[in-house]
C-alpha cells in the first residue's frame, strides 16, 4: 500500500466510516439509510479535518475514494504509471468504486466519517458475541456465526496481498477473538487465492524508504506473529487456493490445516533475498523433517496441497468442487465441543513450546530486518515492482 500521508487525506475530506461496518455489497447498494444532503456532506469534510486520530491508509484512501466519487463521478482519468505509487493506490481506490451513484457515494462518506467519531471507534473494537457480523476493514472482513469466527483475506484483486495495515486488522481481529464468544477461528481467503504473502509494495511506498520499512515492518512482524503464538483457542485455515510467504510459514502455528486440491504452498524466500518467518525456521523442520524442511524454505520449493498433507503441514485435502461444503460443515460441527475443553488441551499443547518460539520469532525478525536492506531483497523487490519477474512463474515444480 502506497503511503498516504494523514496531511493529504485531511484535504481531500471525504467522510468515511459505516463503510467498514458492513459488507462491501451492502455498502455499495446503499444502506437504507436517510440520504444525506450536501451540508451533511459538507459537515462530514470538516469532520474529518477534526479527527485526533490518524485512521489509516485504508481508510483514507477509502475516504479520497468516495469523495471522488461524489464529487466528480466515476474514475474518468487514466491509471498513473507502476513507480507513481500513491496516485496509483488512490486512482485504484476510486476506479475501485465502478460505477456507484454520486449520492451513494456521499452517503457512504458521511456514513463513514459519523463511524470514525471516538464513540463508534470504541464500539468497533469492543468485545463481540457469536452470530454478530463485524467488519474490522475492506481488506479483512470478521464475522462470527455458528460459534465460528472467520477472518478473511479480502484483497482478491491483489491476490490477498497483506499490507500493513491488514497486519494490524489481524492482530485487532485476534484480539477480539480471543475473547469472544465463539468457540474456534478461522482463516480464509476471498477469491482465487488464500493469500500472497507479503505486500512487496509494503517495502517500496514507506515515506523513509526501505530503511523505515525494515525497522517498522521487523516491528509489526513480531508483534503480528506473536499473536498466532498466544492464540488461545483452537486456529484453523481453510486454506482454498494458493498461498505464498508468510500465508504458508503462519500455518505452522495453527491447529488444522484444511485445503482444497487446487491449493498450493510457496515460500520462495531465497528468489526474494530473504529469510524464513512466522518460527517456519523452527516449526517447519519438525512438521516435516529437515530434509523436506530445507527443500521448502531454502529452495522454495512449491508444494501442491497433498504433498504438503503428506508431510503433515496440512490435515486433509477435499476436492475442489465440495471443499466448501464439507469444511465448513465439518467446522460447524467442532464448534459445538465444550469450548473450554478445547481452550484447555490446546493450551497443553503449546505450553511447553510457548517460549521457544517467542525466542525463535524474535530471532527470525531480526534475521529479516538485515535481509531487507541487503541488495539481494532489495533487487528482488524492484524486480517485482517493475513487473520485470513475477515468482510464482519461474518455478517449474
Ligand atoms: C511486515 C511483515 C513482513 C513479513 C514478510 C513476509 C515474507 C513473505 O510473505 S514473502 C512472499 C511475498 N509474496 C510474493 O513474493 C508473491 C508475489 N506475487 C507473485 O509472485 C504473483 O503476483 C502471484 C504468483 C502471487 C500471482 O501471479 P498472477 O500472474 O496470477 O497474478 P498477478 O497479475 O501477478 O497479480 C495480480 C495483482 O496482485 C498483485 N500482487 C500479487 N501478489 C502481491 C504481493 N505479494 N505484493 C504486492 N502485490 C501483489 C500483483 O502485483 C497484481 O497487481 P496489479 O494488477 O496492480 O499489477
Amino acid at each position: 500500500m502506497a503511503a498516504v500521508t494523514w496531511r493529504q487525506a485531511r484535504c481531500w475530506c471525504p467522510s468515511l466510516l459505516q463503510v467498514f461496518r458492513f459488507p462491501v455489497a451492502q455498502v455499495h447498494l446503499g444502506r437504507p439509510t436517510m440520504r444525506a444532503s450536501q451540508q451533511d456532506f459538507e459537515n462530514a469534510m470538516n469532520q474529518v479535518k477534526l479527527l485526533k486520530q490518524d485512521p489509516g491508509n485504508q481508510v483514507k484512501l477509502k475516504l479520497y475514494a468516495l469523495y471522488k466519487q461524489a464529487t466528480d463521478g466515476p474514475c474518468n482519468v487514466p491509471k498513473p504509471g507502476v513507480f507513481d505509487l500513491v496516485n496509483k493506490a488512490k486512482w485504484e481506490a476510486w476506479n475501485a468504486l465502478g460505477s456507484l451513484p454520486k449520492e451513494t457515494a456521499r452517503q457512504n462518506y458521511v456514513d463513514l466519517v459519523s463511524s470514525l467519531s471516538p464513540s463508534s471507534e470504541a464500539s468497533s473494537q469492543g468485545t463481540h458475541g457469536a452470530d454478530e457480523k463485524v467488519q474490522e476493514s475492506k481488506d479483512i472482513v470478521v464475522s462470527s456465526e455458528d460459534g465460528i469466527t472467520k477472518i478473511m483475506f479480502n484483497r482478491p484483486t491483489k491476490k490477498n496481498a497483506i499490507t500493513f495495515q491488514m497486519y494490524q486488522d489481524i492482530m485487532l481481529a485476534l484480539k477480539n477473538a480471543s475473547t469472544d464468544n465463539s468457540a474456534i477461528t478461522v482463516f480464509t481467503g476471498a477469491g482465487d487465492y488464500y493469500c500472497s504473502g507479503n505486500d512487496l509494495t509494503n517495502f517500496t511506498s514507506a515515506a523513509g524508504g526501505m530503511e523505515e520499512a525494515a525497522s517498522k515492518g521487523a516491528v509489526v512482524l513480531r508483534e503480528f506473529v506473536n499473536s498466532f503464538i498466544d492464540f488461545p483457542k483452537p486456529l484453523v485455515a481453510v486454506v482454498n487456493g494458493p498461498a505464498v510467504g508468510i500465508s504458508v510459514t503462519l500455518l505452522g502455528l495453527f491447529d488444522a490445516v484444511y485445503a482444497s486440491d487446487k491449493a498450493t504452498f510457496h515460500t520462495p524466500f531465497s528468489h526474494l533475498g530473504q529469510s524464513p518467518e512466522a518460527c517456519s525456521s523452527y516449526t517447519f523442520p519438525r512438521i516435516m523433517g529437515s530434509a523436506k524442511a530445507a527443500e521448502v524454505l531454502l529452495f522454495g520449493k512449491k508444494l501442491t496441497a497433498r504433498e504438503a498433507c503428506a508431510h503433515g503441514l496440512v490435515s486433509e485435502v477435499f476436492p475442489e468442487s465440495t471443499f466448501e461444503k464439507e469444511v465448513w460443515t465439518r467446522l460447524r460441527a467442532y464448534a459445538k465441543l465444550p469450548p473450554n475443553s478445547m481452550r484447555i488441551s490446546k493450551e497443553l499443547i503449546r505450553k511447553n513450546e510457548k517460549e521457544k518460539l517467542h525466542e525463535v520469532n524474535a530471532e527470525e525478525c531480526t534475521t529479516l530486518k538485515a535481509r531487507w536492506l541487503s541488495d539481494e531483497c532489495i533487487n528482488a523487490i524492484m524486480n517485482f515492482v517493475s513487473r520485470k519477474a513475477k515468482l510464482g512463474r519461474p518455478q517449474s515444480s
